[in-house]
């Protein structure tokens, strides 16, 4: 699939908390102008504070609807109803072509995709779905029976996730669960009925990858040879999450070199094979 160059550049590095908001489509010309200047410069972060607090307190200002409902609004009018690839390529299509967002993207959902495909899960578990883009190249994967287990704090994401994956057709294998991971891996023996997870995808707030994954252990839901992998790993980076899977000894560990979603900038996966 080719894409035209983004609209609207992406930052070489962005927030977690501040991912809600940019330009409408008709408003993008003006935008464009705005916006180009500096992330051409090479200033990282007056790049992020202009991205990220000045376009978003304006956007949030004129629009009456945000960028993650427009993704939405999207895939229901240009994808095909249940045919979930259909709905990944629109969705990498509005980013390429009109508004970056934070989705895994084609190329590390690419890689992402040979894992679970090597893994062949029957538990698997996300934390932060967003726009339900990698639930959908996740779950579109699995064989019958398999589930994907997917954790969003965020009420409004996991609204625009579940009429996402249901208009992929996936609702059967895609169960959401609100609220913070730190609150919810504690219940997910007991309320969820989940024994142990085969796969677990780490794309939520960077600071939560190396003490959920130690959640993940305490509470017993890895078991030897449950696969890990975890997104952002450079940008905008889980240092202390890469120093803890790579020395405690107690995964094995392959890093895919990879590229920050729609763009060009270094990023990359990093996969931890929990070694029981
Ligand atoms: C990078 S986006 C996820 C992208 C998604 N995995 C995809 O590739 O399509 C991060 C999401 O994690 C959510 N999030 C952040 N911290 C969280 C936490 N502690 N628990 C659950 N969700 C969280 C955010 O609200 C956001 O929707
Ligand atoms: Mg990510």
């Amino acid at each position: 699939m080719t894409h035209r160059r983004p609209l609207w550049p992406s930052p070489d590095k962005y927030s977690w908390h501040l991912d809600r908001a940019t330009l409408p489509a008709q408003s993008r010309g003006w935008h464009h102008r705005l916006c180009a200047p500096p992330f051409h410069g090479g200033c990282l972060y007056s790049s992020i504070l202009w991205h990220e607090l000045v376009l978003e307190r304006i956007a949030d200002f004129f629009m009456d609807n945000t960028k993650e409902q427009r993704i939405l609004n999207y895939v229901l009018q240009n994808a095909v109803k249940g045919d979930p690839q259909s709905v990944v390529d629109t969705i990498d299509k509005y980013c390429y072509e009109k508004e970056w967002a934070m989705n895994v993207g084609d190329e590390k959902g690419s890689i992402l995709d040979k894992i679970v495909l090597d893994t062949n899960p029957s538990m698997c578990l996300e934390m932060g779905a967003y726009c339900g883009y990698s639930a959908v190249r996740i779950a579109q994967l699995l064989k019958p029976g398999a589930r994907l287990l997917s954790i969003e704090k965020n009420p409004a994401n996991l609204a625009i996730a579940k009429q996402v994956v249901e208009f992929a057709g996936l609702q059967d294998k895609v169960q959401f669960v609100e609220g913070p991971s730190n609150e919810v891996i504690p219940q997910l023996k007991k309320k969820y009925e989940v024994d142990t997870f085969d796969f677990v995808f780490l794309d939520h707030i960077k600071d939560a990858y190396t003490p959920d994954t130690k959640l993940l252990e305490t509470c017993g839901l890895l078991r030897k040879g449950s696969v890990l992998v975890a997104d952002n790993v450079i940008c905008p980076g889980a240092p202390e999450f890469l120093q803890y899977v790579r020395t405690s000894g107690r995964y094995d560990c392959t890093n895919y070199p990879s590229h920050v979603e729609y763009s060009k900038n270094k990023d990359a996966l990093e996969k931890a094979v929990f070694r029981g």
